[in-house]
């Protein structure tokens, strides 16, 4: 199932700036793993804003649930998610996300 993700972060100003770096440096390195492995299909940053439109490609809610939960800096984050489906006009129709052979463990 693929979801549209739009996260907002906003990491407090007073948060200890190694802090904010280790947790930095962790959500990229997450967000890398789940590239490579198929699930984190596409990460834009939004223009002018510390928010970043995401699609992923997961087996069901429970899935990215557990997956946005763990995200290190989710306890930062507004997240908004909305559920995608093949629109009936779409030149791709009938292709689909190629499923990762191993899903990474949620960390
Ligand atoms: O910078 C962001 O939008 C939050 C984030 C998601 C993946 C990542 O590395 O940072």
């Amino acid at each position: 199932m693929l979801f549209h993700v739009r996260m907002d972060v906003a990491i407090p100003r007073d948060l200890d700036p190694a802090e904010r770096d280790r947790l930095v440096a962790r959500e990229k390195a997450r967000a890398l793993q789940l590239q490579e492995h198929g699930i984190w299909v596409h990460l834009w940053r939004v223009v002018g804003a510390y928010s970043n439109i995401s699609v992923f490609d997961v087996q069901d809610t429970g899935e990215l649930h557990d997956l946005l939960w763990s995200l290190p800096l989710f306890p930062f984050m507004r997240v908004e998610v909305t559920a995608l489906t093949e629109h009936p006009s779409t030149q791709r129709a009938g292709q689909t996300v190629a499923e990762p052979t191993v899903r990474p463990p949620h960390t």
